[in-house]
């Protein structure tokens, strides 16, 4: 019986990075209509990111400081929570209608009182919130029991890295980004095609190479085997084995997030994850974005990237993982060392 439980889920944006209090290094994930999403790619932001930009997300967070209201903690007086509430009644309504922001910050210094009020407005705007010592943070998602960036007590860590190697994470990620408009669109388009794509021509790759030029060619490739990795996927789930495991997989303690994690996943630019050694971090989670993309016909569209410290752990979870979808290894999941790696991704 596992106890393990999902400790945290942190969503955040690379505007929040920008923000001298909001830096930390994060775990990339991938947003999940991406065809070439990536896994526990380690990005670090810049301490010179200009501090308004908006950046490559739908998503930031914005610091909401009321400073007119600073001086010492210990000998403030709560505020009126009349007044508070009008004010927060504002800033919720302002951040529900900002399509780009996530959530506000306020280091306004208040009690307990002002701090339930605010979160049952919050709840009944359909907003979470949370408050962190002395700051209240107001979100569209979940937050998170502990914020490392929020915490006065433990010292942020100044990371610099060179302007070249900033401008080159914001180049992939607009391209990551268009990639994403790109297949979207083209997955619309081509929803009805797919069911019609067992009549598609066979197309022999090797008698005609200039085809990989063609684009719709090629796109008509990935259809069909986006299909034949559904059916494949079925198949598993409902022979006797594929069951025994995916009970077992249901057994872990990452199923029951699942839903929460495809949805942030899905509506942020980078995601920080964190649970109990064994919860299902490493197999489970590149598994719901992999089975969710081939469930809605994008399979071959969608690369993953998990990451090891070590090959012999990177074989261990590529065979764990292969077996989990009851293929041989080498089919949809492989491994591959660094060197491979790296010339993938520039070759992307
Ligand atoms: N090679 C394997 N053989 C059998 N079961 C495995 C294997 N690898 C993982 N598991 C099972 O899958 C569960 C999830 O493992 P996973 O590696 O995804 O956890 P994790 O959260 O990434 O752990 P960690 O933080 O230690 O990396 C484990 O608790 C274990 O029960």
């Amino acid at each position: 019986m596992h106890n393990y439980r999902l400790r945290a889920l942190l969503s955040g944006s690379i505007r929040s990075l920008s923000n001298p209090t909001n830096r930390h290094l994060l775990h990339c994930s991938p947003s999940r209509p991406n065809a070439n999403a990536l896994f526990n790619l380690l990005a670090l932001l810049p301490l010179s990111a200009p501090k308004r930009r908006r950046g490559f997300c739908g998503y930031a967070a914005e610091q909401f400081s009321d400073d007119e209201y600073e001086c010492d903690y210990e000998t403030h007086q709560a505020s009126s929570t009349v007044a508070n509430i009008d004010e927060w009644k504002w800033k919720l309504s302002v951040l529900l209608r900002n399509e780009t922001d996530q959530e506000i910050i306020s280091r306004d210094k208040r009690d307990r009182r002002d701090y339930e009020q605010i979160s049952n407005l919050a709840k009944r705007m359909g907003l979470y919130s949370q408050i962190y010592g002395k700051v209240v943070v107001a979100s569209k998602v979940p937050l998170a029991n502990y914020r490392p960036d929020l915490d006065d007590r433990r010292p942020q860590r100044e990371v610099v890295i060179p302007l070249s190697l900033q401008r080159r994470v914001e180049g992939l990620l607009q391209e990551h980004l268009d990639r994403i408009q790109l297949s979207s669109r083209k997955v619309t388009e081509s929803s009805d095609e797919l069911k019609s794509i067992d009549r598609v021509e066979d197309v022999n790759l090797d008698e005609n190479p200039d085809s990989f030029l063609d684009r719709s060619v090629m796109e008509k490739v990935l259809l069909r085997r986006s299909l034949q990795m559904r059916n494949m996927q079925r198949a598993w789930q409902e022979s006797p084995e594929g069951r025994k495991m995916t009970d077992f997989r249901k057994s872990l303690p990452a199923f029951k997030e699942k839903e929460r994690l495809l949805q942030a996943i899905a509506r942020n630019q980078v995601i920080v994850i964190s649970g109990e050694t064994g919860c299902g971090k490493t197999t489970q989670l590149p598994q719901y974005v992999l089975e969710s993309e081939i469930e809605s016909g994008r399979g071959a569209f969608c690369s993953i990237i998990c990451t090891q410290p070590r090959r012999i752990s990177a074989m261990a979870v590529s065979d764990r993982v292969s077996t989990e979808r009851g293929e041989p290894l080498g089919e949809t999941v492989s491994f591959v060392s660094l060197n491979e790696l790296t010339y993938a991704l520039t070759n992307l």
